[in-house]
């Protein structure tokens, strides 16, 4: 592995490794379920009531969320097409960290374009990267508008807001396919456990 600024700098291998920090929190194995979806779909909603159900089963999980992130880590960051793509970029570095660590990690970002989407699977591990598409219909996510963003967008008051003048490439082949204006909200999370359970991350 090499950095193209500095190459001088040499990858250190440690002596505990990804399976045995998880093995050591109990896990079978370390896992992001990434989130992606428009803005009022229900990442953060599904993705907290996930995380809740698995501390209750005694997992270690962090849920990294996009408001949140955009607080500290990429506070310098805006929504142009650019800013997008370093956001997730620092994400992902950031989850593959995480799961370094043997964690069960969640994150809810928009991230919004399949290429970056795609570098973040190729970060990871073969099974290690479970693409979870929350497919709320734009009508669906405006009639919610939790946080009275697209009245705004609409208003011509946010920029390149997701779905109404910056564009959302839906996932084609998602890991895990969530349509939460057919499913409520426990029924989203048992079909994201089940599929925990049957890929055999979940031991208990
Ligand atoms: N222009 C524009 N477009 C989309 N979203 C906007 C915008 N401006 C602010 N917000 C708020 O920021 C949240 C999305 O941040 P993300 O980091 O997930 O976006 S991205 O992945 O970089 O596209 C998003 O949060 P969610 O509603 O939870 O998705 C919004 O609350
Ligand atoms: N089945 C469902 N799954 C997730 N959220 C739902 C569902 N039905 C209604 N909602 C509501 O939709 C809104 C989704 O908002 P939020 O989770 O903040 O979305 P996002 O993180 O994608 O922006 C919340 O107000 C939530 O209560």
């Amino acid at each position: 592995m090499t950095n193209q600024h500095s190459p001088d700098v040499v990858w250190h291998q440690h002596n505990v490794s990804k399976k045995a920090r998880a093995n050591a929190k109990g896990h079978r194995k370390p896992a992001v379920l990434w989130f992606t979806g428009l803005s009022g779909s229900g990442k953060s909603t599904i993705a907290n009531a996930l995380e809740q159900k698995l501390f209750e089963l005694g997992y270690h999980t962090y849920l990294l969320d996009g408001d949140n992130v955009r607080h500290g880590l990429n506070k310098d960051l805006g929504f142009n097409d650019t800013d997008r793509v370093e956001n997730i970029r620092r994400i992902a570095e950031v989850t593959k960290l995480f799961v370094d660590a043997g964690l069960i990690v969640m994150t809810a970002f928009i991230s919004p374009f399949r290429s970056d989407r795609q570098l973040v699977r190729q970060l990871h591990a073969v099974g290690e990267f479970i693409e979870v598409f929350i497919d709320t219909p734009l009508a669906v996510c405006e009639q919610r508008d939790p946080k009275g963003l697209y009245i705004k967008a609409r208003a011509g008051e946010i920029k390149h807001f997701t779905g109404i003048d910056s564009v959302y490439e839906a996932p084609l082949t998602p890991d895990i396919h969530i349509k939460t204006d057919e499913m409520d909200i426990d029924a989203c999370v048992s079909v994201i456990l089940q599929y925990l359970q049957n890929g055999e991350y979940l031991i208990r």
